[in-house]
């Protein structure tokens, strides 16, 4: 059986959410988008229940103070500057053995692997936080790949908000070469683009903004 059936089966016993095929319609839907427009995108890339529970962990997490403020620039240049972005972070790990985190985590080996073999992508990790915009917080235009770390090769995020409204702001805004592309972070969408060619930006947010945004990455 190829690696990503395999892991598109665990996913859908260990999540008991989605048949393989549902799951590929998601995937292809993200990647179909991604080669067509650039940027790629996916309603209900994650299911209700699992949206439902990630967000419960990332109240959590903000009420138990465990979110720290995001800063700029990589792991040896942090620069947490309040103008440029105002939302807060906490990095997923399998170690935090979270069954919803750990759920996640077998849906993103099953896209990997599945990107992998039909687009010859050669991903080898990931990263992801959650992230925390709270009520008037904004990130401004920038580009996910720093200057001297070129692992990150595609952005990926994932929104946790019911009810989304226009007057609520807090769109992703794409900057393409010719126009502007706003999209809402709409509950379970998925958003996906190349790190290093999109400039983007985090518009403010008129009510608290919540998400899992991460990097698939090469080493
Ligand atoms: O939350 C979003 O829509 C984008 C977040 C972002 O650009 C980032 O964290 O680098
Ligand atoms: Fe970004």
């Amino acid at each position: 059986m190829p690696l990503f059936k395999a892991t598109l089966i665990k996913y859908w016993q260990s999540a008991s959410i989605l048949p393989v095929s549902q799951l590929e319609k998601i995937f292809n839907a993200l990647i179909d988008s991604f080669i067509d427009n650039k940027v790629g995108i996916a309603e209900n890339f994650l299911n209700e229940a699992l949206a439902a529970h990630l967000k419960e962990n990332l109240t959590g997490l903000f009420h138990e103070k465990m979110m720290r403020s995001a800063g700029t620039g990589n792991d040896t240049l942090v620069v947490h500057n309040k103008l440029v972005r105002s939302d807060m972070i906490y990095w997923l790990d399998r170690s935090n053995n979270n069954p919803y985190e750990n759920d996640f985590f077998d849906l993103m080996d099953s896209f990997v692997s599945y990107l992998n073999s039909s687009c010859y992508t050669g991903i080898t990790g990931y990263e992801f936080h959650y992230s925390l915009y709270e009520k008037g917080s904004f990130y401004k235009k920038h580009l996910d790949q720093f200057g001297n770390n070129l692992s990150r090769q595609y952005s990926m995020i994932m929104y946790l908000n019911s009810d989304w409204q226009e007057d609520d702001g807090g769109e992703l805004r794409i900057h393409h070469p010719d126009h502007l592309q706003n999209i809402a972070p709409v509950n379970g969408k998925s958003v996906f683009f190349k790190s290093s060619e999109l400039e983007h930006e985090v518009m403010l947010t008129n009510r608290p903004r919540m998400s899992i945004t991460g990097w698939l990455k090469i080493n």
